[in-house]
């Protein structure tokens, strides 16, 4: 493993016909930090998180994860970056069709079943790390609530054990309370499991509680970053306009 940063972007562009979505992307990622990226709809986070993940090639620029460039990659190089990658879909992305426990255990197992009293074991201790009790392992995800769910999709995230977790927008369709706890779920699991992580979210309150630090996409680039406590304190008239939500300001 490289001693460099765990993630780094360097000039990534990327226009979908005449449209310059990503416009030189500079960001990088120390091992171990929390990272946020904010932005308005449409200003290319989730391109940006498709880029890091390999589903979507940049046109041009670097990403390197751990130091190696991951773009382009095919076969067992693919498989062998993306084994450090997990992921937290917005909107959970759980399978109706599968118990919990399975849910839980899909990454290990790509939905084959494989020891079944095992896996079982494995997702009830992961289910417990989110909070969640074992009781609920034979449910499916549609007998749960939103939090619930929201919990089982971060239990299935961490039970791989990755190096570096992806929250997409985390809060989505929660309500402010639920919303927090899951940021202090997430925040917990960052410690203790010691992963680095990549959250793209407009909730400013997740941002500043998930986040070491907080970067804005705007206009294709990172117009700014800087600890998540200089947030409403910027200097940036564009990060001031977009975190109080006002209408008026340099943000067409
Ligand atoms: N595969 C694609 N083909 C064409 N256009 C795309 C594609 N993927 C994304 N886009 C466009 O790129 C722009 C940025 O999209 P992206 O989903 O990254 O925004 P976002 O910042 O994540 O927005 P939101 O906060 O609403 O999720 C959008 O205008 C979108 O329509």
């Amino acid at each position: 493993m490289s001693a460099g940063p765990k993630i780094v972007l360097d000039r990534v562009t990327k226009r979908f016909g005449e449209r310059a979505i990503l416009n030189g992307v500079d960001l990088s990622i120390e091992a171990g930090e929390s990272l946020a990226i904010i932005g308005q709809s449409g200003s290319g986070k989730s391109v940006t998180l498709k880029c890091i993940l390999g589903l979507i090639q940049p046109d041009a620029g670097s990403i390197l994860v751990d130091g190696e460039s991951v773009i382009g990659l095919r076969g067992k190089d693919q498989e062998r970056v993306r084994a450090k990658f997990g992921m937290l879909f917005q909107g959970s992305a759980l399978f109706d069709s599968l118990p919990v426990w399975r849910n839980v255990t899909f990454g290990l197992t790509q939905g084959r079943s494989r020891d079944t009293a095992h896996m079982k074991k494995v997702a009830e201790e992961n289910l417990e790390r989110v909070g969640l009790d074992g009781k609920i392992l034979n449910l499916r995800p549609n007998e749960l609530s939103g939090g619930m769910q929201k919990r089982v999709a971060l239990a299935r995230a961490i039970a791989p054990r990755p190096e570096i977790i992806f929250f997409d927008e985390p809060t989505t369709g929660l309500d402010p309370i639920r919303a927090d706890v899951i940021n202090d779920l997430i925040v917990s699991l960052v410690e203790d499991l010691g992963v680095t992580a990549l959250t793209i979210t407009h909730d400013m309150a997740s941002a500043r509680k998930i986040a070491h630090r907080v970067a804005m996409l705007y206009d294709g680039r990172i117009i700014w970053e800087g600890p998540q406590d200089r947030l409403y304190d910027s200097g940036n008239p564009y990060v001031d306009q977009f975190v109080q939500g006002r209408a008026d300001g340099p943000i067409r």
